[in-house]
C-alpha cells in the first residue's frame, strides 16, 4: 500500500472515531520510508546534533587509540594544548570574532584533548571517563546550542535550502541562490536569475518574496547587481537596524569639498553626500524628518571654512532663526527672500565674469572666495516672482558654486514654481511619501520601479537618497540632531564664518579693518532671533574687543537702530536696516 493511501485511510478512521494503528509487512516500503526520513532528520539537524557526533566519535577514538596505540597520550596532551592556544591566538582568521568564541573553542579543545589523552592510556571504560563524557559533553553543548549567532546561519541555511520552492511558488522559478552572508542584523544572498528575468521581476514580486519566507512585511531589501543583470541582492532583515533613531555627532569636515555625512546606511556604512556645486532637493510628507535632514546638512556647512551659507524661512522663521547666528542672511518674508534671491543671482553674475576674466572652469572655494548655499525650507511657500531667481540659480549657478538647497513636501512643477529648477537637483532625498507616484516626484521619473519605494519607509528620518554617488536604493536614517545642538553649533561657528567678498585689507589699515569689524557686528545684530544676541556671541561675530562694542552698541541704540531685548541681549530694530 502506498504511504498516501495509508495515510488517507489513516485519516478517513480518525474522523470515524476509530483510532488508527499501521501494520508494516515485509512487502511495504516504510521501512525505508523511516530509514530515509531519520537521514533526512540527521542531516537537517546536524547543526543542532554536533555535540552528540562529537561525544561519540570521542569516545571511538579513545577505544581505537588505547588498543592501539596507548603510549601516544603525551603526544595527544602536547597537540591539545598548542590547538588550544592557536585558537586563542588566531581565532579571528577562523571566523571566530569574539573573544568570548575564542575561549570557548579553546575550552571544548581541551576538554576532548584531556578525555582522549586519559582514554588513549586507559581505555574509554576507565571509570570516571564516561561520566565525564557525558557531564562535561552536556555542560559543553549548552552554550553551542544557545549560540544566537550559530542559530541565525542555520536558519539562513535552512531557508536558502527550500529556496527552489520559495521560487516557484513567487514566479522566480529557476533562479538559484550563489551564496549568503549572515551579519548581525538578518542575512544576504545573491540571486541567479532565470534567463530572461531581471531584478524587476524580483521587485515586483517583493511582497510575495516576504510572504513566502515568512518575513514581517518590510523586511526584505532588493539591489541590482551592478555587475550582472540576471543577478541580484536579497537582504532579510530579522531586526530593524534604524529602528532607534541615531544620534548626531559633531561634523568633522571643514570644507564643502568634502562629503557632508547625513546619517547611516542598514549595513552601518556611513550616508554622505558631496554638496559642492549641486543643487540639492529634500522631500517628504509632513512630520517625516524634513526640517531634520536640514539642520544635518547645514550643521555640516556651516563647520565649513568655504561655504556661506543664507537661508530662507517662509514660515516665519521657525525652522532657520536658531541658524541666524552662522548664516549670513536670513529671510523670513516673501520680500526678504526675493531680495535674498536677488543678491545670489548678481554674485553669481559677478562669479561668472570674473571666472570668464580669468579663464577659469570652475570656482574652487577658499575660505575667502567661498562657495554660497541658500537653503529654502518649504520652496512651495516661495512668491512666483522668485521662479526666475531660482531657476537662473539652478540652472547656471554650479560652474560658481553658488547653488540652492530645497525642502518641500510634494515638489510638484507648480510647488517648483513652474520653472526648471526642480530638473536641476543633482542630489535627492526622499523621506517618507504618501503615494507611490511621490517617489518619481522627489527623486526623479521611473526610480519607483527600480526599487526606491519611499512610500515604505516607516520612521521619521528614513530616508533614500539619489546623487551620483548613490546610484541605488539603499535605505538610511538621518542623523538625529537636537535643538540644543542646533543653537550650541550656529553658535560655535558664528565667529569664523567666512564673509561674501570680504574687503581687501591693507596691513596698515586700522580704519578699514574697524569698517569690517563693524559690518560683521551689524550683520550679527541684524540676524539676531527675537530673543536677541548674547553680547559673548556679539564680540566672537565682530571680533571688538568689549570696551568697543559697548560703545558701538550704545551710539546704535541713541540712534535707535539696535533695541536690548533683555539683559546683555541685542538685535537691530529692523532686519531691513543697513549699516551704511
Ligand atoms: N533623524 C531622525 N531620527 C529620529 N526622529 C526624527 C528624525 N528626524 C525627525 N525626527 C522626529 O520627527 C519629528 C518631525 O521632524 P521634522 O520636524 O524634521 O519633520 P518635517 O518633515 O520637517 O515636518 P514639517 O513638514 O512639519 O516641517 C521631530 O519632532 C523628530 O522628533
Amino acid at each position: 500500500m502506498k504511504a498516501r493511501q495509508m495515510r488517507r485511510q489513516a485519516r478517513k478512521m480518525s474522523r470515524n472515531g476509530i483510532q488508527p494503528m499501521m501494520l508494516i509487512t515485509s512487502d511495504d516500503q516504510l521501512p525505508d520510508m523511516i530509514g530515509v526520513l531519520i537521514g533526512r532528520w540527521l542531516w537537517r539537524y546536524r547543526s543542532e546534533l554536533a555535540p552528540v557526533h562529537a561525544a561519540y566519535l570521542t569516545a571511538l577514538a579513545g577505544w581505537l587509540l588505547h588498543r592501539t596505540h596507548p603510549g601516544w597520550w603525551p603526544g595527544i596532551l602536547a597537540t591539545t594544548m598548542v590547538s588550544a592556544a592557536l585558537l586563542v591566538h588566531l581565532g579571528p582568521r577562523l571566523g571566530l570574532t569574539r573573544p568570548i568564541e575564542r575561549l570557548y573553542a579553546a575550552a571544548v579543545t581541551t576538554g576532548i584533548g584531556a578525555w582522549l589523552a586519559v582514554a588513549t592510556a586507559n581505555g574509554q571504560g576507565h571509570r570516571p571517563l564516561p561520566q565525564l563524557l557525558l557531564i562535561g559533553g552536556t555542560l559543553l553543548s549548552v552554550p553551542w546550542w544557545a549560540h544566537r549567532r550559530r542559530r541565525a546561519r542555520v536558519r539562513v541555511e535552512r531557508t536558502l535550502a527550500a529556496w527552489p520552492q520559495v521560487a516557484d511558488a513567487i514566479g522566480l522559478n529557476g533562479s538559484r541562490v550563489m551564496s549568503a552572508v549572515v551579519d548581525a542584523w538578518g542575512w544576504t544572498a545573491r540571486i541567479a536569475l532565470r534567463r530572461g528575468h531581471t531584478v524587476a521581476d524580483a521587485l515586483g514580486r517583493l511582497a510575495a518574496i516576504e510572504s513566502a519566507l515568512g518575513t514581517r512585511p518590510g523586511a526584505v531589501r532588493i539591489e541590482a547587481d551592478r555587475n550582472r543583470a540576471d543577478h541580484f541582492l536579497m537582504r532579510v532583515l530579522h531586526t530593524d537596524p534604524h529602528s532607534r533613531p541615531v544620534p548626531w555627532q559633531a561634523p568633522e569636515a571643514r570644507s564643502i569639498t568634502q562629503p557632508i555625512p547625513l546619517g547611516v546606511f542598514e549595513d552601518a556604512t556611513t550616508a554622505t553626500v558631496l554638496l559642492l556645486r549641486r543643487n540639492a532637493l529634500v522631500g517628504g510628507v509632513v512630520g517625516s524628518g524634513k526640517s531634520g535632514v536640514l539642520n544635518v546638512i547645514i550643521a555640516a556647512l556651516v563647520a565649513c571654512e568655504d561655504v556661506v551659507v543664507w537661508g530662507i524661512d517662509l514660515k516665519g522663521g521657525m525652522e532657520l532663526r536658531p541658524w541666524a547666528p552662522s548664516l549670513g542672511r536670513l529671510a523670513t518674508t516673501p520680500e526678504q527672500a526675493i531680495n535674498v534671491l536677488k543678491e545670489a543671482v548678481t554674485e553669481l553674475d559677478r562669479r561668472a565674469t570674473e571666472s570668464s576674466h580669468a579663464g577659469a572652469r570652475v570656482w574652487e572655494p577658499t575660505k575667502s572666495r567661498s562657495a554660497l548655499v541658500i537653503v529654502i525650507d518649504e520652496y512651495a511657500e516661495l512668491p512666483d516672482t522668485a521662479t526666475a531667481y531660482t531657476d537662473s540659480i539652478a540652472r547656471r549657478g554650479r560652474a560658481v558654486a553658488v547653488n540652492l538647497l530645497a525642502a518641500t513636501q510634494r515638489p510638484t512643477q507648480k510647488a517648483m514654481g513652474h520653472g526648471a529648477a526642480r530638473s536641476q537637483m543633482d542630489v535627492r532625498i526622499s523621506l517618507r511619501v504618501r503615494e507611490r507616484r511621490d517617489v518619481d516626484l522627489i527623486l526623479g521619473q521611473g526610480m519607483y520601479n527600480a526599487g526606491w519605494h519611499a512610500h515604505t519607509l516607516d520612521a521619521p528620518g528614513k530616508f533614500f537618497i539619489s546623487a551620483p554617488e548613490h546610484p541605488t536604493p539603499k535605505r538610511a536614517r538621518a542623523y538625529l540632531i537636537e535643538d540644543s545642538d542646533v543653537t550650541t553649533t550656529a553658535r560655535r561657528y558664528a565667529a569664523q564664518r567666512p564673509v561674501l567678498n570680504p574687503p581687501q585689507l591693507a596691513d596698515d589699515s586700522i580704519q578699514d579693518q574697524q569698517v569690517t569689524a563693524e559690518d560683521r557686528l551689524w550683520q550679527a545684530l541684524r540676524d539676531a532671533p527675537e530673543g536677541g544676541c548674547a553680547v559673548l556671541d556679539l564680540v566672537k561675530a565682530s571680533g571688538m574687543s568689549r570696551p568697543t562694542l559697548y560703545r558701538r552698541l550704545t551710539d546704535f541704540m541713541n540712534a535707535g537702530r539696535v533695541a536690548q531685548v533683555r539683559r546683555g541681549h541685542y538685535r537691530a530694530t529692523s532686519p531691513n536696516d543697513d549699516l551704511a
